[in-house]
């Protein structure tokens, strides 16, 4: 049955809607994945409606500590409900039907994110992957049925990509056949894991294991942290929460540090690895990265999240588009519909486009992962590393263009958008962090350009490679796309963009009515032509050759490229001496995130002394009224000119030093833009990672002890609503 039609609604909405070229319902059915997964959601929505507790004051208006109280009633609620749901199920189907159900309307409940997420996304997850039979025997129905309440403890303060840095050991004891976990320096501490400041009672922790005096790498073990009655940290570990963030505000991240802390041996999660009574290192996993599954797992889980998210985002900027009315195009009509403007639609459409590209593209990862999952139950792993490659760049190109996306959507909805109210705010604080967590954007792209290498070799060496990657061996013409990192990455977008096309065609090729096939296929078209524009600069070859210059300075060229190189910026290179672990400001990929900041700042500086001089008289002349927007472009000219000559004027009488720096950094504003379109900008720092001093983890930890939930140990919303609900009580 549909939803049933809503009174009241605004008559520009009700004009767009009737308009609408196909059957909104066949649309939505689609969506769902059926007629019968839409009757299914509707039902579950509905049941929840009645029985789930609204916000009675907006969750925006609580202070930080009523926010995670609030978040906690309100969880508790939704998983007794689902709790319940999950029993009714038997087929794994039905159940991941229904767990990507609650997934999304329990989003009607929370502006923020629940203490639970890590339980549901990666403690749950993690039990399934990475526990032997018998232990997933023993915690699954506890997780399920929400006895225990977990999350994953894997970054610590000083590192967060390198998990082969991690520092926290778990070392064997065989007279006691338990595991001792310590902490032994402040930057082990764990720090991040979601619930863990204040909700959960169980925790995985990933750590060193140590075992006969040999160290065997990092390994997950599944640890309880607080005292089931009292909710009391146990003793040996010290756990708080770290402290207010962008986004993630009622999901009580937290710290964790272990002062030689015991946990029995078969807490260590043993489907890959086991130690034995006697401290004997057993391997079982057919792969190295197996422990890293979950991260896969959550990876392809994210893209279509993000699909989920940037629906929602949209969908808000589109409604609202057809409601705002704006400016005067014609003396005496009407205030046209701000969507009726082009370059509305510019910011909009390509975001409707890209949630399909998303969605089709996560159908597609996720049906992927799950026969790359079945054969590795067989013991085969070679599809392994690709599937890591794929997860990995379109995880990271998605949370990317969804965040991007959801602040074109804020724009769109001009100062209306950045009031919470509108929950743009909201959805964008979720989405960047995407960007982050989960594996970081660069790196991820960086191993899926390390694949595409090694695939690239394979393709030289005229061997076979995987269909997936066979256009590499299509495309010898390597002019084509150039062979660095970005280059190659660019031609795997390409493939994405493959993927979305022949999926979106394939799944509305059956049942569907040429109406939606229409709308499908331009929705598509859009998201095609759009990259293909915003890349053209990558699309058109240029010679870039030191031998075909126009000039023919054949040989100048070919020295001034030779002394470019990084390795003759030093005579005697480090790695002669020892190979030290890179600082990430080594990284260029980093240094290009930062040193255009600094540019800009300078720029800025410059431009906004200039243009107060000018002022006065511009706004005399002009008259208000007529200083209309000016292009994008025209505006960055004049922060170039501007910048350079007034730099140029100013540095006159520095040292010869400072203003050697300052001239690199105008040639650096300079070439950026030419490059990119924009830049971020940091003007007062008042940040614990930029201090003068360095001590980063000093700062944030001291910052996390100042945090008021860390002023009890036990916040009363566990007695009111954790403890009656794990007791089953409420
Ligand atoms: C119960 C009922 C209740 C009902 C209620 C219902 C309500 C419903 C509500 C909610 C539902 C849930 C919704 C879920 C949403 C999901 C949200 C989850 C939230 C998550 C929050 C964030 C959590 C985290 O961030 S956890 C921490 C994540 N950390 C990282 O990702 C770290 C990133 N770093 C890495 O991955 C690696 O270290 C690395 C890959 C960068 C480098 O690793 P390395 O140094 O060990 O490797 P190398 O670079 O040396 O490479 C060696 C070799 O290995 C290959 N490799 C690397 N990784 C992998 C891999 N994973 N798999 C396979 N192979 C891998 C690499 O390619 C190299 O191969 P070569 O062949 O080239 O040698
Ligand atoms: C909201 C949120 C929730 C989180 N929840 C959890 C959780 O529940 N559990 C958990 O364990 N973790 C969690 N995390 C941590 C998260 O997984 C890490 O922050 C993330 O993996 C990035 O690692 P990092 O912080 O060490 O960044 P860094 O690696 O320190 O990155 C800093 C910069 O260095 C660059 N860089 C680093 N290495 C390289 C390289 N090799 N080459 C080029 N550039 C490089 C990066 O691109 C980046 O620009 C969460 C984080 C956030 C923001």
């Amino acid at each position: 049955m549909r939803n049933k039609p809503i009174a009241n609604v605004n008559a520009d909405l009700l004009k767009e809607r009737k308009n609408c070229s196909f059957d909104i319902e066949e649309l939505t059915n689609l969506i769902d994945g059926g007629k019968n997964q839409t009757a299914r959601r509707r039902e579950i929505e509905n049941m929840l409606l009645k029985n789930m507790p609204f916000d009675i004051i907006p969750e925006e208006c609580l202070s930080a500590k009523e926010k995670y109280e609030n978040a906690v009633r309100k969880s508790v609620a939704l998983n007794k409900i689902g709790v319940e749901l999950v029993s009714q199920v038997t087929k794994a189907k039905e159940l991941s039907d229904l767990t990507l159900t609650l997934r999304r309307v329990s989003d009607a409940y929370f502006r923020e994110v629940t203490p639970f997420l890590l339980h549901l996304g990666m403690f749950i997850p993690t039990i399934l992957g990475q526990c032997s039979d018998e232990q997933v025997a023993h915690w699954l129905p506890l997780a399920m049925q929400l006895k225990i309440i977990g999350t994953y403890a894997q970054t610590e303060l000083g590192h967060g990509t390198f998990i082969r840095g991690l520092e926290t050991t778990a070392t064997y004891d065989e007279r006691t056949e338990e595991f001792v976990l310590n902490s032994p320096t402040l930057s082990s501490s764990k720090w991040w894991a979601g619930g863990l400041g204040k909700t959960a009672n169980h925790c995985i922790v990933v750590a060193q294991l140590y075992t006969k005096g040999e160290c065997y790498g990092t390994h997950p073990f599944i640890v309880q942290i607080r005292d089931m009655d009292t909710h009391m940290p146990l003793k040996g570990l010290k756990v708080g929460e770290i402290g207010p963030r962008l986004g993630f505000q009622t999901a009580d991240n937290g710290f964790l540090v272990f002062d030689n802390f015991r946990i029995p041996r078969d807490s260590l999660m043993m489907k890959h690895a086991k130690v034995l009574k006697d401290g004997t290192y057993v391997k079982i996993a057919r792969h190295s990265k197996l422990t890293y599954g979950t991260m896969i797992f959550v990876r392809v889980l994210l893209v279509s999240e993000m699909a989920f998210n940037l629906s929602k985002a949209v969908t808000i900027a589109v409604r609202y588009s057809a409601v705002r009315r704006q400016s005067e195009l014609k003396p005496n009509e009407p205030e046209p519909q701000v969507l009726d403007y082009l370059t509305q639609q510019h910011k909009l459409f390509i975001s409707i486009s890209t949630v399909y590209a998303f969605q089709f593209t996560s159908n597609w990862l996720m049906k992927t992962y799950h026969t790359v999952q079945a054969n590795m139950k067989h013991g085969n792993t070679d599809a392994l590393p690709e599937l890591h490659a794929l997860s990995s760049c379109l995880k990271a190109i998605c949370t990317s263009d969804c965040s991007a996306a959801i602040e074109q959507c804020r724009f769109a909805c001009g100062g209306h958008g950045y009031m919470i109210s509108s929950n743009l705010p909201s959805l964008y604080a979720f989405t960047t962090a995407t960007r982050t967590y989960e594996g970081d954007y660069t790196v991820l792209l960086l191993q899926t350009a390390r694949f595409l290498v090694k695939t690239w070799e394979q393709v030289e060496l005229g061997n076979a490679v995987t269909p997936m990657v066979a256009y590499l061996a299509r495309h010898q013409n390597r002019e084509a796309w150039d062979e660095s990192p970005e280059g190659i990455i660019r031609a795997f977008e390409a493939i994405a963009a493959g993927v979305y096309q022949t999926e979106s065609v394939r799944s509305v090729s059956f049942g569907q009515s040429d109406a939606i096939k229409d709308v499908m296929k331009q929705l598509s078209d859009l998201y095609l032509l759009y990259w293909s524009l915003e890349r053209t600069g990558d699309l058109l070859t240029t010679l870039k050759s030191t031998l075909g210059s126009y000039d023919g300075r054949v040989y100048e060229r070919l020295m001034e490229e030779a002394l470019k190189s990084p390795l003759n910026q030093e005579p005697v290179n480090e790695s002669f001496h020892n190979e030290p672990e890179p600082q990430v400001m080594d990284f260029v990929s980093q240094q290009h995130k930062l040193f255009i900041g600094i540019a800009s700042y300078y720029s800025y500086s410059m431009t906004a002394l200039w243009l107060w001089d000018i002022l006065t008289k511009v706004t005399s002349e002009l008259g208000v009224g007529k200083t209309d927007r000016l292009p994008e472009s025209h505006g960055r000219a004049v922060f170039m000119s501007v910048f350079n000559s007034e730099m140029e004027k100013s540095v006159s009488s520095l040292s010869a030093p400072l203003q050697a720096v300052l001239r690199q950094l105008v040639e650096l504003y300079l070439y950026y833009w030419t490059l990119e379109k924009r830049g971020d900008l940091l003007l007062v720092l008042q940040s614990t990672l930029g201090s003068y001093d360095g001590r980063v983890y000093e700062r944030l930890m001291e910052e996390a002890l100042k945090n008021p939930p860390n002023k009890e140990p036990v916040n009363e919303s566990f007695h009111k609503y954790l403890k009656p609900f794990i007791q089953g009580k409420l």
